[in-house]
């Protein structure tokens, strides 16, 4: 795939793909490290293998199966990605946003991103949910934007703000399912945080990040956030915490990538519970072709 994307490489894709299947997604969901379980309680579905689509990167992380499904979840038509694209695989950040782009070109109005991340806050503990409130996108804060390059009007503005971009609604519906659902006593708020990785973070850039009042630390989401909120759509965020990032010196613990695949799989069914109950109560009418 080559690096420069332009408006008629997004609109191939958007139209292979609904020549594919009826479904007509309002809403997308970008199923994070060990998450792509997500996609299971989608029905009726019609999934595509990455490498089948047009136009579409591979996934290459254990726990991102690399296919796309569409199905509906309580009658309301989603895509949901099993398995995202992060810049440290060594894809450019416009094509680790490439499918965000073609779902806005499908009709999706609300992106929800769920990620994998270490938790630098010291309340929280391994398995919480954090609702995401706000990022810090470190790569793109060093120059390093999915929006770079000359600046497409079709999708969105030369400079588009990047204040309150995590839906309030949303967020306030999510609390409440938490509520009712009995889990809200692991349920944060916080500041997420991308870096690039691939590597975990040393303690002195953990304990840097603790001071920026970051509360989890990830690989991924802010770039599709960005993108997404360039194009218009409503944006909801999950972190699932999958482990304590190492703040101090005499901690002989550390993180890997088995461990957080298996914390992942511990919360999938809540996460599955909650996403299913949100979209079910957002106000979309659906369409099919
Ligand atoms: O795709 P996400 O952000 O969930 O993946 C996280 C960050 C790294 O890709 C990986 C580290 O275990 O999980
Ligand atoms: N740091 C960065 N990314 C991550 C972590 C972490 O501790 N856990 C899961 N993804």
């Amino acid at each position: 795939m080559k690096d420069q994307i332009c408006y008629d490489d997004y609109q191939k894709t958007a139209s292979w793909l609904l020549s594919q299947t009826q479904h007509r997604p309002k809403v997308a969901i970008i199923c994070g490290s060990g998450l792509g379980m997500l996609a299971d309680a989608l029905k009726c579905q019609d999934s595509f293998p990455y490498s089948d689509i047009p136009g579409f990167p591979q996934s290459t992380v254990q726990g991102h199966a690399g296919r796309l499904v569409f199905g509906e979840l309580k009658e309301k038509t989603c895509v949901c990605m099993q398995g995202r694209f992060h810049m440290y695989e060594g894809h450019s950040l416009c094509k680790t946003t490439f499918p965000v782009r073609v779902f806005k070109l499908l009709g999706v109005e609300t992106l929800i991103v769920t990620n994998a991340a270490g938790s630098l806050a010291d309340s929280y503990q391994v398995g919480d949910i954090m609702i995401i409130k706000d990022h810090i996108n470190f790569p793109g804060l060093a120059g390093l934007n999915p929006l770079n390059g000359p600046n497409d009007d079709k999708f969105g503005p030369r400079f588009p703000p990047m204040s309150g971009v995590y839906d309030k609604d949303l967020r306030k519906i999510a609390f409440d399912l938490c509520k009712s659902m009995g889990v809200s006593q692991f349920v944060q708020e916080g500041v997420y945080c991308m870096v690039g990785g691939p590597n975990f973070e040393s303690i002195a850039e953990a304990r840097l990040l603790h001071r920026l009042g970051v509360d989890a630390v990830g690989m991924s989401t802010a770039p599709e956030v960005v993108v997404a909120t360039h194009c218009g759509m409503r944006v909801f965020g999950l972190s699932l915490i999958t482990n304590k990032v190492v703040k101090s010196y005499n901690d002989t613990e550390s993180v890997n990538h088995e461990a957080v695949l298996e914390v992942s799989k511990l919360r999938s069914q809540t996460l599955q519970m909650l996403i299913t109950e949100l979209v079910s109560r957002m106000d979309i009418n659906n369409n099919t072709a």
